[in-house]
């Protein structure tokens, strides 16, 4: 069942050019300019219920403001959207408790009170009975390990604990469809991986549907099956992460420790240097070149150490971005 429609959807800011000084200032007063910033151009999608779909682009590209018209949070300025068959922008309270939200750079939680006050509001604004507010709290405070810290106010919190109470917060009303802007964000490792662990689970025991950007890429990598890609408000690919990777990612990184160091001149002929520290060496190698390519290398060089890796994703789709490689099929 197709849960969110996306069709021929833009926005447009509208940015008021004001020059500098008293003469700009009396002039934007009295004869405003305005330029616009296409930040999003007629882009299409659905996702399938219960899907775990990454939302990729670089800064700026338009991913905010999708997922924020997606919530219902600006007003298209063309297309139309529907997520769970309701129209974001009419806020309709039906709409409202199938939906969330949740910005890595945003919170809901009160600063000065205990997370525990803040879902008690959530679960009155929600009108969850006591009885199902205590069986939800026990559930995802026990998925989250946060039983011991919701009476603590929220100021007292570690970051990644405060991103767990906020997908707490989010999640109390149990919304089919969960928007994630930067979950992770500014997250350790270990919190990273707590959060991204969690989602994992929530998805799988509820069939909820998850749309999720992140400059993580190892979230997009661990969670996601299929990515949107979005750059300069258009968008680029919409498919498998597999296959984008295969498509534009025709390499493999070797990485190679040399007994000593060896000119540069003389590694070029094994294939493109990607970098060179020392006697550590790493090659981008065409996948079809790989075995005679190390070979060559283990024959011609003393080598103290070789490994093979996919070179990493964010580097791939950096690497995309530059070229303007990527293209409108997926
Ligand atoms: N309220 C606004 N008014 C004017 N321009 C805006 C507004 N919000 C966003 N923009 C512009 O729209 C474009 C897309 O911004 P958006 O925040 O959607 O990108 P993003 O992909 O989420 O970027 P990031 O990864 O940096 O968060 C940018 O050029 C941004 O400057």
């Amino acid at each position: 069942m197709t849960i969110v429609r996306v069709e021929n959807l833009s926005k447009i800011y509208p940015v008021a050019i004001k020059q500098p000084g008293i003469k700009g200032t009396l002039k934007h007063f009295f004869q405003r300019q305005y330029r616009e910033i296409k930040a999003v151009q007629d882009i299409s999608f659905s996702i399938e219920a219960g899907e775990m779909v990454g939302f990729l682009g670089p800064n700026g590209a338009g991913k905010t403001t999708t997922l924020k018209m997606l919530t219902g949070l600006i007003h298209p300025s063309s297309g139309q959207v529907r997520v769970a068959g309701y129209v974001p922008f009419r806020r309709q309270p039906q709409f409202l408790s199938k939906t969330s939200l949740v910005m890595g750079q945003k919170q809901q939680l009160l600063w000065d009170l205990p997370a525990l006050d803040s879902l008690k509001i959530n679960a009155a604004i929600y009108n969850l009975s006591d009885q199902v507010f205590e069986q939800r709290l026990g559930e995802l405070s026990e998925m989250l390990s946060l039983q011991q810290k919701l009476t603590q106010p929220v100021r007292k919190l570690s970051l990644g604990e405060r991103m767990k109470a906020e997908l707490l917060a989010a999640l109390l009303h149990h919304p089919q469809v969960l928007f994630l802007d930067e979950p992770t964000l500014g997250l350790d490792v270990n919190a990273q991986v707590a959060v991204r662990e969690f989602l994992r689970e929530y998805n799988l025991r509820y069939q909820a549907t998850i749309l999720l950007t992140s400059h993580y890429m190892a979230d997009i990598t661990a969670l996601c099956k299929r990515v949107l890609l979005i750059h300069q408000g258009q968008l680029m690919y919409d498919g498998a992460l597999e296959e984008l990777l295969e498509r534009f990612a025709p390499c493999r990184e070797v990485k190679v420790e040399l007994a000593h160091p060896v000119e540069k001149a003389h590694l070029a002929q094994f294939g493109e240097i990607e970098a060179i520290d020392g006697q550590e060496v790493r090659f981008l190698i065409q996948r079809e070149k790989l075995t005679t390519t190390i070979a060559q290398i283990l024959a011609q060089l003393e080598v103290l150490d070789l490994s093979v890796s996919e070179p990493p994703i964010e580097e791939v789709i950096g690497r995309l971005f530059l070229s303007g490689k990527v293209s409108l099929t997926s």
